[in-house]
């Protein structure tokens, strides 16, 4: 995969938004130009079920009329079964290579919180990895304890060609430093989320 197509990573649920339709929320930000998507319908008041699915395929449709690709976060055999773009696993979900071998050409993203963990993830063949949490977050209940920037500027240096997005904690205010470590992207859910204006912070977040 690209590297610019990590630039705006939007991660989103049904559990993330207040007072708005989810869906209505995903096409703002569509809109706005976030250039890749990930379905997380995960933890307190998520759909189950085939409400769960069925909004799974909504959020598809419309990345699709955006051209955005769409991934599936945790459950590959969802991945799978709608034919999405791609998965996003993390250290305690499914191994990566037997999600390799579900979901073939597919991208494959892992999660990392170290520089050991971005190596493994490179010999299971990761499309990308996410690295994080960069700052503290309240959109993740078991997050790891935050990373800071400096591990971004490690992987830079370490793995120069391997497409990184950084997550956790990211603000329109924060993102210009996590960018100028030279990380691919920002990965996002309350920023999006939580704003009045998603085009104003989609532009920002890309800055
Ligand atoms: C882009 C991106 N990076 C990291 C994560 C976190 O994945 P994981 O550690 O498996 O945690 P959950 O999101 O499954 O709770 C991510 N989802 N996306
Ligand atoms: C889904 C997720 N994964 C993380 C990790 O560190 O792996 S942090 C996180 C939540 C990101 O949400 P927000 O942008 O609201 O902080
Ligand atoms: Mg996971």
């Amino acid at each position: 995969m690209k590297h610019e197509q990590l630039a705006v990573y939007f991660i989103m649920g049904t559990q993330n938004v207040k007072n708005r339709q989810a869906l209505e929320v995903l096409e703002e930000a569509l809109q706005a130009g976030v250039t890749i998507f990930q379905f997380r319908e995960k933890g307190d008041g998520a759909l189950k079920g085939p409400d769960y699915e069925q909004f799974a395929r909504e959020c598809q449709a419309l990345c699709k009329t955006y051209q955005v690709p769409f991934i599936v976060n945790d459950d590959v055999d969802l991945a799978v079964a709608l034919q999405a773009d791609g998965v996003h696993i993390g250290q305690d979900d499914e191994k990566a290579r037997k999600v390799r071998e579900k979901i073939g050409k597919g991208i494959l993203g892992i999660s990392a919180h170290s520089l050991e963990e971005v190596k493994e993830a490179v010999r299971h063949g990761a499309d990308y990895v996410g690295i994080g949490p960069v700052f503290p977050t309240k959109s993740k209940a078991d997050a790891k304890s935050p990373v800071g920037t400096e591990l971004l500027e490690q992987v830079v240096a370490n793995f120069p060609d391997l497409p990184a997005v950084a997550i956790g904690g990211i603000t329109e205010e924060r993102a210009s430093a996590v960018l100028q470590t030279g990380i691919g992207g920002v990965a996002v859910i309350s920023a999006i989320c939580e704003s009045p204006y998603i085009q104003a912070t989609v532009k920002q977040l890309k800055r």
